[in-house]
C-alpha cells in the first residue's frame, strides 16, 4: 500500500458526520456553585429570575431633572443626593434636581440625567442647564432593557467561560446544572518514545505529541488520564486498552494506526472492540481511527491519531474536538473558515483535501491575505509553531495543475477559533 493510497478513505465531510452521530449522549448532569462552572457546559437552559437592570438608574455622574422644571427657566436648586447604593430619599419639590451618581437609582419622576460636564454650578448653589440640548430618557438606563425577567438568557449546551458568567452572577444565579468533566485517557505508542528530559538513543526521539493532546485536552475542560508511552507490544497496548476501559469516559492514542509491521493500535482496537472506520482522506491525517471498545459495559470511543505530530493535532482540531464536544453535551459550533488570498503559489495534493499551517495578515488595501508557515511535512514541528491557522485546499481536479497560483481565494481557520 502506497503512502498515498486512499481506498476506502471517508471525506471529512463523512467522518464528521459519523463521529457526530455515533457519539450523541452526553456525560451525566451535575450542580456546581457558579463559582465553580468556569469552562463547564450548560445542562440546562437559564431563566432570568430577575430584570436587568434590576431598577431604572443613572448612566453618568450628574443631575436627576423633571423636564417640566425647565421649561420655564435654565436654573434648579438642589433637592438632594443619589448615590449608587443609597437612593435619594425624601421630597423632590418643583424647580430643583437631584444630584446623581453612575449606578444610583434615579428618583421618582425623573426624565432625564445632565452629565455634570454640562452643567454650570452657581456661586449661589444653584445650577444652570441647557434646556435645549436635553433629550427626554437620555443617560437613563431603565429597568429590564438589557434582561426582561423570565426570558430565557443562556442555551443548554454553552460552555461558560467569561463572557457568560457575569451575567448568571448578575441574575444572582448561585447555583447551575451542567456536565461533569469529561474524562479521557491517552497514550503514545511507539518503541522509539522517550519521556521529556531522558537520555535519547540511536533513533529514539522525545514523545512530544503529549505535549499538544494534554494542552488540547485541559483547554477542553477534560479531565487528563494519561497512560504514558506504551512500546510496540500487543500485551502492554491491550492493557492500556483495557484500563482506558474501565476508568475513562473516551481514549485517545497516537502513533500506531498506519500499516507498518509494528502499529498494532488497529489490530488491537478489532480485538477489543470495533473499527467504525480508520481512513480520512486529508492531509496530514490520513491515517486516523475511530472506533468502540466494546470489552466494558460502556463502550468507550477511541481515537487513534496518526504519530506524526502535525497529522496528530490537525486531527485533534478537524475531527477529536467536536466528538468530544458531543460526549461533552457542548453544542460546538462549527468552524467558521475565512476566506483569505493566497500570498504565494501552494501545491496541492491529489485526493484529498490539504490543511496547510499558515500565517494571515491584512494587506494594504484591507484584504486578508494567508502566507505559508513553512515546511508542510507531517513531522514538522517549526512552521506549526509559527502558524495561526490552518489553510484548506481542496485537491486539483483531474488532470488539472497542482499549483494554486498567488491570488487565488481559500479557506482559513484561525488558531484561535479552534482554541488555541
Ligand atoms: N506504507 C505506508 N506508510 C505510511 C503510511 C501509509 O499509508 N503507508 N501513512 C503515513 C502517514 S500519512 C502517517 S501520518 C504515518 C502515521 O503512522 P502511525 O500513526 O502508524 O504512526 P507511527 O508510525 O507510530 O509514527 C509516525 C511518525 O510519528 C512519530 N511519532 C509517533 N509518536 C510520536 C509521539 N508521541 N511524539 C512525537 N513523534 C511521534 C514516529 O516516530 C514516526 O516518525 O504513517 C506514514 N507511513
Ligand atoms: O497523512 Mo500523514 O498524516 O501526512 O503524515
Amino acid at each position: 500500500m502506497s503512502g498515498c493510497d486512499i481506498s476506502g478513505a471517508l471525506s471529512l465531510l463523512e467522518a464528521q458526520a459519523h463521529l457526530t452521530e455515533a457519539l450523541s449522549t452526553a456525560v451525566a448532569v451535575e450542580t456546581l456553585p457558579l463559582a465553580e462552572a468556569q469552562g463547564r457546559v450548560l445542562a440546562e437552559p437559564v431563566t432570568a429570575g430577575l430584570p436587568l437592570p434590576g431598577f431604572d438608574n443613572a448612566a453618568m455622574d450628574g443631575y436627576a431633572v423633571r423636564l417640566t422644571d425647565l421649561l420655564t427657566t435654565d436654573t434648579l436648586t438642589l433637592a438632594g443626593k443619589a448615590f449608587a447604593g443609597a437612593p435619594f430619599i425624601g421630597d423632590w419639590p418643583a424647580g430643583s434636581c437631584v444630584r446623581i451618581m453612575t449606578g444610583a437609582p434615579v428618583p421618582e419622576g425623573a426624565e432625564a440625567v445632565v452629565m455634570q460636564e454640562e452643567v454650570q454650578i452657581l456661586a449661589d448653589g444653584r445650577l444652570r442647564f441647557t434646556p435645549a440640548t436635553i433629550r427626554p430618557g437620555q443617560h437613563i438606563r431603565r429597568q429590564g432593557e438589557d434582561v426582561a425577567a423570565g426570558s430565557v438568557v443562556l442555551a443548554a449546551g454553552l460552555r461558560l467561560g467569561a463572557q457568560q458568567l457575569p451575567l448568571l452572577a448578575a441574575l444572582n444565579v448561585a447555583q447551575v446544572q451542567v456536565r461533569r468533566p469529561l474524562k479521557v485517557a491517552f497514550f503514545s505508542s511507539g518503541d522509539e518514545l522517550r519521556s521529556l528530559g531522558e537520555p535519547l538513543g540511536p533513533g529514539q526521539i522525545v514523545d512530544s505529541n503529549r505535549y499538544a493532546i494534554a494542552c488540547l485536552l485541559e483547554s477542553l475542560g477534560c479531565e487528563v488520564l494519561d497512560l504514558g508511552i506504551i512500546p510496540d507490544d500487543p500485551a502492554a497496548l491491550r492493557s492500556a486498552f483495557l484500563q482506558a476501559d474501565r476508568q475513562a469516559d473516551a481514549l485517545i492514542t497516537s502513533g500506531g494506526v498506519s500499516v507498518g509491521e509494528a502499529d498494532y493500535t488497529k489490530e488491537l482496537l478489532s480485538e477489543l472492540g470495533e473499527v467504525a472506520f480508520w481512513k480520512v482522506a486529508i492531509k496530514p491525517g490520513k491515517p486516523f481511527a475511530f472506533g468502540r471498545l466494546t470489552r466494558g459495559t460502556r463502550g468507550i470511543p477511541f481515537f487513534g491519531l496518526p504519530g506524526n505530530p502535525v497529522s496528530a493535532l490537525v486531527t485533534f482540531l478537524l475531527l477529536v474536538r467536536p466528538a468530544l464536544a458531543c460526549l461533552m453535551g457542548w453544542q460546538l459550533p462549527p468552524p467558521r473558515w475565512l476566506p483569505a488570498l493566497t500570498q504565494a503559489p501552494l501545491r496541492l495534493t491529489p485526493g484529498r483535501q490539504d490543511f496547510q499551517r499558515g500565517c494571515l495578515f491584512v494587506d494594504e488595501d484591507g484584504a486578508l491575505r494567508v502566507a505559508s508557515a513553512g515546511g508542510q511535512g507531517s513531522a514538522m514541528l517549526m512552521s506549526l509553531a509559527a502558524a495561526d491557522c490552518l489553510v484548506r485546499l481542496d485537491p486539483p481536479a483531474a488532470g488539472a495543475s497542482r499549483e494554486l497560483p498567488a491570488g487565488r481565494r481559500v479557506w482559513v481557520w484561525p488558531f484561535a477559533e479552534a482554541g488555541l
